[in-house]
C-alpha cells in the first residue's frame, strides 16, 4: 500500500439503487475529473455538484451521466484531492465506471476501511473518532447512533486527550526536578503538586472505568437471558417480544434445548435476547446439556427475564415473596451476592388469564409490597394482559444499563480503551511507589501511562492497532 496511488471505491451500498456514490482519493483525482468529467480541476468550484457526462477516458464512450464533485485536499475528508460521482444505481454503470477508473494509471481499487485509514494518517481524525465512525455506520439503533455520533465528534478523544495534556505537564515538572533540584533552581512544592495531580488524574481513570460498562453494552447490545422451569411460558414470552414465532412453544415440557437468540430494539436501546432450555433435573443428556446452556447464559447475562407460570405461585398469597426469592436463589449465579444478581433481573408471572380477577389483584397488591423482590410483572403470553407494563419495565432496566450517551461524560465504549486505561492506572500507580526511592523510576510510571492513553487515541503505536479497527471497515468507507 502507498498513498501515492489514487484509489477508488462503490461508496454507497452494493446492489440495484437509484443512486450510487464512487469515491475516488489520491493525487490522480483531478485526472479523473478532466479524463472522466471533462473538468479542469483548476477552473472547477470546489464543494458544488455538477451535472456532467461520465465518458471513459479511452474510449471517449458515455458511460452515464451523473453528478460531479470536486473536494481539493487538504479540505476532504481524507485530507487528499478527492472526487465523488454520483452516478446511476445500475449494475452495468456501475461496473462500467469502475472499470474504467481501474484502468487509469496510479489508480486502483481502494481496501476495506482505506479513505478512513488516510484520513487517519492526514490527522483528519484520531482513533476514537475512527471508531465512532465505524459505530455510526454499523449502528442499528437510535441510542447506538448518538453514542456515536458524540464518540466521532471527538469528545471522547478529547477526554483522553486532556488527561495526556495534564501528565505532559506532570512529567515535565518531575524532569524539572530531577534536573534543577540540586542546584535549588526549583522549589520542593513542586512534586507535591505533581502527587496531588496524578492522584487526581488516576481517581478519574478509576472512575471512568467503573461506569458498570455502560458504553460498551449500549455498542453492542445488552444481553438479556429468559429463564425459568419448563413449561413457564419463556418460548412463548420471546415471540411475544419479537413479535414472530421465533422458538417452538408446545405443552411438552422440555421443548426448548438450544439458546435461540435474536436481536431487538427496546426504545432505541439494542436487545441480544435470548430464549433458553426449561431448567429442570433430567435423565436426558441432550436436554442436559440445553441446561446448562440455560444456566450458563444467567451468568453472563446483563439481564435476567426469571419467568414463572403464575398458577404454580403458592394458594396462600401472603407466602408469594418467600417463594419467589427461594426461587430466585436456585435461579441466579450463586457466584454473585443476591442483593447484586436481584438487581439484574426481572420476574414474570406468566399465564395470569388462567387467574381469577381476585387472585390477579390480590397477587399484584401483595407484588407491589414486596419491596426486596426485583420488579415483578403478572402478564399474559396469551392475551398481551400486562404486557405494556412489562414492556415499561424491561425497557426501564435496559436504559439504565446502558445510561443516557449524552450526558455526563463520554462513556468507554471499547474493551480495547479498558485496557489501555487499566494500564494507565497502573503506571500511575508506579509513579507513587517510586515517588520517594527513585525519583526516575516515578517519571517513567507517568511516561508509560502518558503512552497508553496515546494508544488509546493513536498518537503512540498506531499501526499495531490499524489493522484490528479497519478490519471492521467495509471497502468505500
Ligand atoms: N394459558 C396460557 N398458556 C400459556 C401462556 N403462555 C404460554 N402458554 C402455554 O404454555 C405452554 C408452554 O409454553 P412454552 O412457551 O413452550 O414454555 P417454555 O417455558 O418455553 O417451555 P420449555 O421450552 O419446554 O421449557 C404452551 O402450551 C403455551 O401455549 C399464557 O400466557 N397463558
Ligand atoms: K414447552
Ligand atoms: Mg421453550
Amino acid at each position: 500500500m502507498c498513498d501515492a496511488d489514487t484509489i477508488f471505491a462503490l461508496s454507497s451500498g452494493h446492489g440495484r439503487c437509484g443512486v450510487a456514490v464512487v469515491r475516488v482519493s489520491g493525487p490522480a483525482s483531478g485526472l479523473v475529473l478532466s479524463s472522466m468529467a471533462g473538468l479542469a480541476h483548476s477552473r472547477t468550484v470546489p464543494r458544488t455538484a455538477r451535472l456532467r457526462n461520465i465518458t471513459d477516458p479511452r474510449s471517449q464512450e458515455l458511460l452515464d451521466r451523473g453528478l460531479v464533485l470536486w473536494f481539493p485536499g487538504p479540505h476532504s475528508f481524507t485530507g487528499e484531492d478527492s472526487v465523488e460521482l454520483h452516478i446511476h444505481g445500475g449494475t452495468a454503470v456501475i461496473t462500467g465506471v469502475l472499470q474504467a477508473l481501474g484502468r487509469l494509471p496510479g489508480v486502483r481499487p481502494a481496501e476495506a476501511g482505506e479513505f478512513t485509514r488516510r484520513a487517519f494518517h492526514a490527522g483528519k481524525l484520531d482513533l476514537t473518532e475512527v471508531e465512532g465512525l465505524g459505530d455510526l455506520i454499523h449502528a442499528e439503533t437510535e441510542v447506538q447512533r448518538r453514542q456515536a455520533l458524540r464518540q466521532m465528534a471527538g469528545d471522547l478523544g478529547q477526554l483522553y486527550h486532556d488527561w495526556s495534556q495534564r501528565l505532559i505537564r506532570c512529567l515535565a515538572h518531575v524532569e524539572a526536578f530531577i534536573d534543577f533540584s540540586e542546584d535549588e533552581l526549583i522549589e520542593d512544592g513542586v512534586l507535591n503538586q505533581v502527587d496531588s495531580s496524578v492522584s487526581q488524574l488516576q481517581a478519574e481513570v478509576e472512575r471512568h472505568l467503573q461506569d458498570g460498562r455502560r458504553g460498551e453494552r449500549l455498542r453492542g447490545g445488552v444481553q438479556v437471558v429468559i429463564a425459568g422451569v419448563t413449561n413457564a411460558g419463556k418460548s412463548s414470552l420471546l415471540n411475544v417480544l419479537c413479535q414472530r414465532p421465533v422458538a417452538i412453544v408446545s405443552p411438552i415440557a422440555g421443548t426448548t434445548r438450544d439458546v435461540v437468540e435474536t436481536h431487538l430494539d427496546i426504545g432505541g436501546f439494542p436487545v441480544q435476547l435470548s430464549d433458553t432450555a426449561g431448567l429442570r433435573d433430567t435423565p436426558d443428556t441432550v436436554e442436559r446439556e440445553g441446561v446448562r446452556r440455560a444456566m450458563e447464559r444467567v451468568e453472563l447475562a446483563d439481564l435476567t427475564l426469571a419467568v414463572l407460570d403464575s398458577t404454580h405461585l403458592p394458594k396462600e398469597h401472603q407466602g408469594v415473596p418467600g417463594f419467589l426469592l427461594g426461587h430466585l436463589r436456585t435461579l441466579l449465579p450463586a457466584g454473585e451476592d443476591l442483593e447484586t444478581a436481584l438487581r439484574r433481573c426481572l420476574l414474570v408471572l406468566n399465564k395470569s388469564d388462567l387467574l381469577s380477577e381476585e387472585q390477579v389483584a390480590s397477587l399484584q397488591s401483595i407484588l407491589s409490597q414486596a419491596a426486596e423482590l426485583p420488579p415483578a410483572c403478572l402478564l399474559s403470553c396469551r392475551t398481551g394482559h400486562g404486557m405494556d407494563h412489562f414492556m415499561g419495565a424491561l425497557q426501564k432496566q435496559v436504559k439504565s444499563l446502558c445510561g443516557d450517551p449524552l450526558s455526563g461524560a463520554p462513556s468507554l465504549t471499547q474493551a480495547r480503551h479498558r485496557a489501555h486505561l487499566q494500564q494507565c492506572v497502573k503506571a500511575l500507580g508506579q509513579y507513587h511507589h517510586y515517588r520517594d526511592l527513585d525519583l526516575a523510576l516515578a517519571a517513567e510510571g507517568v511516561r508509560r501511562a502518558l503512552t497508553s492513553l496515546g494508544r488509546i487515541t493513536g498518537r503512540v503505536g498506531a499501526e499495531e492497532i490499524l489493522d484490528i479497527i479497519f478490519r471492521d471497515f467495509c471497502i468505500g468507507k
